[in-house]
Formats: structure tokens, C-alpha cells, sequence
């Protein structure tokens, strides 16, 4: 089991205006912690943020400057828990920010040049590139792409291409089973063998997301997406299982409806989105202070959804997305809040092992013959049934191998089965009379024959044995006639 608190980093959004100086500073010294240190503008101190401090510093295992490289936060933040994922734990990276502060763009990337690709992607390619290199287990990968929008689940891998709205898309459901684990309904999972297989996947998921977004329902401002890979392994002749998942997710922005002043459709949006983000920040709450046994999961189907990854059995990280543009500040305070109360909840990752009944099946039932078959011989009480036509296949190969093994030690192993051990004694009878043994074991007979032909005769047992007595006498008067 690893205990661990949920990881907090943070990434700064490179801003429009090169230099936005005074507006924050990144102790990365100070006893080792790095800090973010947010200065809130003097016009903006009896503002927005009403409030008589100035400056607001918040802890972050690490904080990532506008001028950091996808493959940097990759390398940082993603590798080591798709590492975990491998090993069988589970698994979240979850970006918390407001509209337009890098959340996507961490998550999946940017589309316009290759080094822009995001966590997802990235992700993708080192899994593949592990279970290459490990061929010591069999791995087996499969991926799913929920979308949660006005607290209704749609499953991004509808491939129909049907969906020209969210709405066609099929509808995801929770469920709970009685042990309290959550089971998405009409969730699809694919299997993808390869990084092209799994990256189509994420393509495909994409362009249903960009589809089925309208401009009022701008989907990746107004929802939360969550992109899993199901990760299972096991080794060569185990029934023993390793499972894993791991959740990529882009959360809807986080901005307050107060500020952002919609009405209509899309304040009910924000009302929701705001709602679940809110139940998100209840659910963190109750996880943050000790002694509180009941922990709000149910009230949003996010939070159902992520309910492993927020103090369960789960190694998370969550990426706060900051954009410190002047007008942003108050946002980016309340998003670094956010993440120090993250940063205190506990979570104890376990490994998820379990045995495949499928596997012990099987394995019992390859037992449970061989024990049929060794009692059989013990008792004497033979199967009389006819072998198939596949078990004499398989034990004509057998024989052909073990005639061809040059090995002198080369056993012939058909288990104690009488039927078996009887068909290859016919099977190599079969052999013997073949003309090619035949031809090769008759060559004496045929000398014989020849010399016969030839007029030659071979003497008798009694004729060798009555000369044999003869050369016997004859030696016996030689040896008198000189001891004379
Ligand atoms: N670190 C970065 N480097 C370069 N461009 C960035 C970076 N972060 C964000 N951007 C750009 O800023 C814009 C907004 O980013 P993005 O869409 O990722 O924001 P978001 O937080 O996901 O917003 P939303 O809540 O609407 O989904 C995009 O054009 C993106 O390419």
C-alpha cells in the first residue's frame, strides 16, 4: 500500500504581454518548497479581490514558469504516475483552472505542432513503449472517454459519427452495486493494442467532443472530460491479475458565475458547472478535516465518477492552471486556494491483484484430468470413449517430434492415458511397416535372398553345432599327440 497526499503542481499560462512584472514572483529556494507568490495589484487590492493583503503565497511540489515545455511537465508530473499505473496502481492527473488558463491544453495539447502535445498523448506513447520492452508480462490495454456536461455522462467513443449534438451521443449512467463500487453504464471500452490504435481513440473522442460543441455549449469551457486507460497485466501461466486505471482529466473551467455575469442557457451551464465543481470543493473539504465520516461523493456524477481518485485507492495529482494576467488574479488566488486544500487530502493506493476465475478455471480442469487420467491407470478402469480427431492429431505430432529429437533423453510424454499410450504403439507399428523402415531393416534379408539365388547355402544350427564338435575332437587329438 502507498499512502501519499494528493501531488499539487502548478503551471503558469504564458501571457500576452511578455513581462507582467510585479504580478507574481516563484521562490523555488525557500526550505526547499517552491512557492507561488501572487502580488495583487495596488488598483486591484480594493477591488475584486476585496481584501486589505497584498500578496498571497501558496506551496506547490513544483511550479512551472510560461516559458515550460510539454515534455517537462510530461516528464515531471505524468511519467511517474503512468509509471504506477503500469506497476498496477491507480491513477488521476486532474487540471483545475479558470477558462482559458491551459487546462486543455496540458491535458490533450495543442493541435499545431508536435512538441505541443499534451499529458494524454505523451502518456499513450510511453505506455506503448513500456509494454514493448516488457515481455515478461502480458499486458492488455483498453481505453474509454466520458464526458460530463450539466451533470449528464456521454460517451465520447460513440463511433457512429452520428452525434451533431452532445445529445445524440449515447448517455452514460451511474450505477452503484452493493459493495458501493461505481459502474458506468453505456460506458464503451476498446481495446487498443497499439499507440496508433489508442492515439485514434483520442482523436475520435475529440472530434465527438468538437462536434457535438455548439456555440453555447462551448464543450471544453462547460465540462468536464475524463479520459481513462485501463491498464491489466499478468504474467505467462498466472492466474493472477493486475489491474489499473488511469484518469486524464480536463475539468470545466472553474470561474465563478458571479463574475462571469451569463445569463439564459448559459448561466444554467455555469450553475452546473459551478455546482459540480462546487460539490468537487465539498467533497475535497470533507476529505481535508479529520473525523468526518460521510464524504458528499454522491451529489455530483463527478465526483461519483472520480470518487477513487479523491481519497481512495488512488495515486493523484492535480495541475493548477494559473493565468496571471492582471484581470486574472483573483481567479488564480482562488485556484491556488483550492489547490492547498488538495494538497491535504490522503490517499492510500494499493496494488489491485486479483485472481482471474476464468484462468483457475481452466487451470483446475487441466488438473482435474490429469488426476482422472492417473487414477485410471491405478484402478486399472480405462476410458473407453473414442480419441478425437484433434487428440490424434496432436499425438501423431508428438511422435513425429520425438522420432525426429536427436536427444537420446527425448521422452514421449501423452499423460496416463491408455487410450493414448495405445495409439502410439499402432502409430509407430505403422511406422515400422512403412516402406522406408522396411526398406532399411530388410537389407540383410535381401543379401541373403541374393546369395540363395546365387546358389549359396547358409548351414543350419545342427550342421554349425555337429562342425563345432568336430573342430573340438580335432583339437583335443592335436593337443594328445604333442603332450606325447
Ligand atoms: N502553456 C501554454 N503554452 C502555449 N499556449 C498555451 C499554453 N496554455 C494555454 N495555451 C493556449 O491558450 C489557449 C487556451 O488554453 P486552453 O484551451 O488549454 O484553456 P482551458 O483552460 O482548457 O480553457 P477551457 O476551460 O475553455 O477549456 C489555447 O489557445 C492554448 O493553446
Amino acid at each position: 500500500m502507498v499512502k501519499q497526499t494528493i501531488q499539487i503542481f502548478a503551471r503558469v499560462k504564458p501571457t500576452v504581454r511578455k513581462h507582467q512584472q510585479g504580478i507574481y514572483s516563484i521562490d523555488e529556494d525557500e526550505k526547499l518548497i517552491p512557492t507561488l507568490e501572487i502580488i495583487v495589484p495596488r488598483d486591484l487590492a480594493d477591488g475584486f479581490v476585496n481584501n486589505k493583503r497584498e500578496s498571497y503565497k501558496f506551496k506547490f511540489q513544483r511550479i512551472f514558469d510560461q516559458a515550460a515545455k510539454q515534455e517537462a511537465i510530461f516528464e515531471s508530473i505524468a511519467k511517474p504516475v503512468a509509471e504506477s499505473a503500469l506497476a498496477g496502481y491507480n491513477g488521476t492527473i486532474f487540471a483545475y483552472g479558470q477558462t482559458g488558463s491551459g487546462k486543455t491544453f496540458t491535458i490533450t495539447g495543442g493541435a499545431e505542432r508536435y512538441t505541443d502535445r499534451g499529458i494524454i498523448p505523451r502518456t499513450l506513447s510511453y505506455i506503448f513503449e513500456q509494454l514493448q520492452k516488457d515481455s515478461s508480462k502480458i499486458y492488455t490495454t483498453h481505453i474509454s472517454y466520458l464526458e460530463i456536461y450539466n451533470e449528464c455522462g456521454y460517451d465520447l467513443l460513440d463511433p457512429r459519427h452520428e452525434a451533431s449534438s452532445l445529445e445524440d451521443l449515447p448517455k452514460v449512467t451511474i450505477l452503484e452495486d452493493t459493495d458501493q463500487n461505481i459502474h458506468l453504464k453505456n460506458l464503451s471500452l476498446h481495446q487498443a493494442t497499439t499507440e496508433e490504435e489508442a492515439l485514434n481513440l483520442l482523436f475520435l473522442g475529440d472530434t465527438n467532443r468538437m462536434i457535438a460543441e455548439t456555440p453555447m455549449n462551448q464543450a471544453s469551457t462547460r465540462s468536464h472530460c475524463i479520459f481513462t486507460i485501463h491498464l491489466s497485466s499478468k504474467e505467462p501461466g498466472s492466474a493472477t491479475v493486475r489491474h489499473a486505471k488511469l484518469h486524464l482529466v480536463d475539468l470545466a473551467g472553474s470561474e465563478r458565475v458571479a463574475k462571469t455575469g451569463v445569463g439564459g442557457q448559459l448561466l444554467t451551464e455555469a450553475k452546473y458547472i459551478n455546482l459540480s465543481l462546487h460539490y468537487l470543493e465539498q467533497v475535497i473539504v470533507a476529505l481535508s478535516e479529520k473525523h468526518r465520516s460521510h464524504i458528499p461523493y454522491r451529489n455530483s456524477m463527478m465526483t461519483s465518477v472520480l470518487r477513487d481518485s479523491l481519497g481512495g485507492n488512488c495515486m493523484t495529482t492535480m495541475i493548477a492552471t494559473i493565468s496571471l494576467e492582471k484581470r486574472n488574479v483573483d481567479e488564480s488566488i482562488s485556484t491556488c486556494r483550492f489547490a492547498q486544500r488538495v494538497a491535504l487530502i490522503k490517499n492510500e493506493a494499493v496494488l489491485n491483484e486479483e485472481i482471474d476465475p476464468r484462468l483457475v478455471i481452466t487451470r483446475l480442469q487441466k488438473e482435474i484430468q490429469e488426476l482422472k487420467d492417473e487414477l485410471a491407470i491405478v484402478t486399472g478402469e480405462q476410458r473407453t470413449e473414442g480419441l478425437t480427431e484433434a487428440e490424434l492429431i496432436q499425438l501423431e505430432k508428438l511422435i513425429t517430434s520425438f522420432l525426429e529429437d536427436q536427444d537420446p533423453e527425448s521422452r514421449l510424454e501423452v499423460g496416463a492415458d491408455m487410450r493414448k499410450i495405445h495409439h502410439c504403439f499402432h502409430h509407430l507399428k505403422k511406422l515400422l511397416n512403412d516402406k522406408k523402415i522396411l526398406g532399411k531393416s530388410s537389407v540383410s534379408s535381401e543379401i541373403k535372398d541374393q546369395d540363395q539365388d546365387q546358389g549359396c547355402q547358409y548351414p543350419s544350427k545342427e550342421e554349425e553345432y555337429k562342425k563345432l564338435q568336430d573342430i573340438l575332437k580335432q583339437r583335443d587329438n592335436e593337443i594328445s599327440i604333442l603332450s606325447k
